[in-house]
């Protein structure tokens, strides 16, 4: 697994009048090279901060207190001026929540793409973005002359995302970022969404981020998986072993809440309790007072996390030591 983005110690801090608000505490995170990656986690819990951190957004008042991200083995945080406008789009683009909404009501399609590839790259000329962007709308799956030639509330919610994953592809950047890409969207156009996405990741081998507190959705489209609670990432691994293995008893129960066609829906349960106030956190593992394995130790210290050879990682007391992440807890 070959790291295109490594998050280590990463905290990110809000002032806000009640105190310091920790968005993101303390976190590791890898996004691998070449593989979809979901971050996923209640509202809250700081994907989007952390996500806006990677692309180098953070908005005021928030500022990043401590940790580094590097991106292909750079610093992103020492990033120049010009550094950072090539950075961004051309290297790591980000479809943001309700993207749709994004879009300026009152331009047409081709301009608002044409002003997009002006802001960031001069040496193309309009014929050459226009073809591009008509490449790009054919991949989604769009009409590119009618595309090009509409306002925004001439498409449908589906036509506008799909127009903003063209435009997040306009650079040819490694890494796409997307804030809950199919949220407002009805369950055929997200099927549809998530079968372009994967085909775009495949056809034109980009690293994807999927930022989603909707777990039928990593089951879905992603190869790894990282679970976020409190600003941390708590836990993180191939898909397939989280959902079979999952180890955090947080993860346990995201992953029972997923809807199955044979179960019971009656006998589904959600997860008791809510997160903690980030203004005002438990001390010891943020998510004690929730966990009904919780020891007196959870109650005192947050555990460390421990990585396995293999690729997953796990911050809970049940596991001190690497090896004790393989053994499968039965209880
Ligand atoms: N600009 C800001 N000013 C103050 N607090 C903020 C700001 N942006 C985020 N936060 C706070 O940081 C915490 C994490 O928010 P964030 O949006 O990153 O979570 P999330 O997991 O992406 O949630 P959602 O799925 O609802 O977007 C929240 O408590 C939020 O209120």
């Amino acid at each position: 697994m070959e790291p295109l983005v490594e998050v280590r110690g990463l905290t990110i801090e809000f002032p806000m009048r009640a105190g310091l608000l920790r968005a993101v505490n303390e976190a590791d995170f890898v996004i691998p090279k070449g593989q979809i990656t979901a971050l996923v986690g209640e509202s809250g819990s700081g994907k989007s901060t952390m996500a806006s951190a990677i692309m180098r957004a953070i908005s005021v008042p928030g500022r990043v207190a401590g940790g580094s991200i590097t991106f292909d083995g750079r610093d992103v945080m020492s990033l120049g001026k010009k550094e950072l406008q090539a950075y961004k789009w051309e290297q790591v683009s980000m479809v943001f929540q309700a993207a749709q909404n994004a879009l300026n009501p009152v331009a047409r399609i081709k301009d608002q793409i044409i002003e997009t590839f002006r802001a960031h790259s001069k040496s193309y000329t309009e014929k050459q973005m226009v073809d591009k962007a008509r490449n790009l709308l054919d991949y989604v799956r769009l009409d590119p002359d009618r595309v090009l030639n509409s306002f925004p509330h001439e498409l449908s919610g589906g036509m506008k995302q799909r127009v903003m994953i063209a435009f997040s592809l306009l650079l040819d950047p490694q890494l796409v970022i997307l804030d809950e890409p199919t949220t407002a969207l009805d369950v055929i156009t997200q099927a549809y969404i998530f079968d372009i996405l994967k085909k775009i990741h495949k056809d034109m081998n980009i690293t994807m981020l999927l930022l989603t507190h909707d777990i039928g959705v990593v089951a879905k489209a992603a190869d790894r998986v990282g679970v976020m609670y409190a600003g941390n990432v708590v836990e993180a691994g191939d898909v397939y072993d989280m959902f079979k293995r999952p180890k955090h008893p947080y993860t346990a129960k995201l992953m029972k809440a997923v809807p199955s066609l044979y179960e019971d829906v009656s006998e589904r349960k959600g997860i008791p309790g809510s997160p903690p106030d980030l203004l005002n956190m438990p001390p010891g593992c943020p998510f004690h007072p929730r966990c009904e394995y919780a020891h007196a130790k959870c109650k005192e210290q947050n555990p460390i996390k421990v990585y396995t050879p293999a690729g997953h990682e796990v911050a809970c007391h049940l596991y001190p030591n690497p090896e004790s992440v393989a053994e499968v807890r039965t209880s």
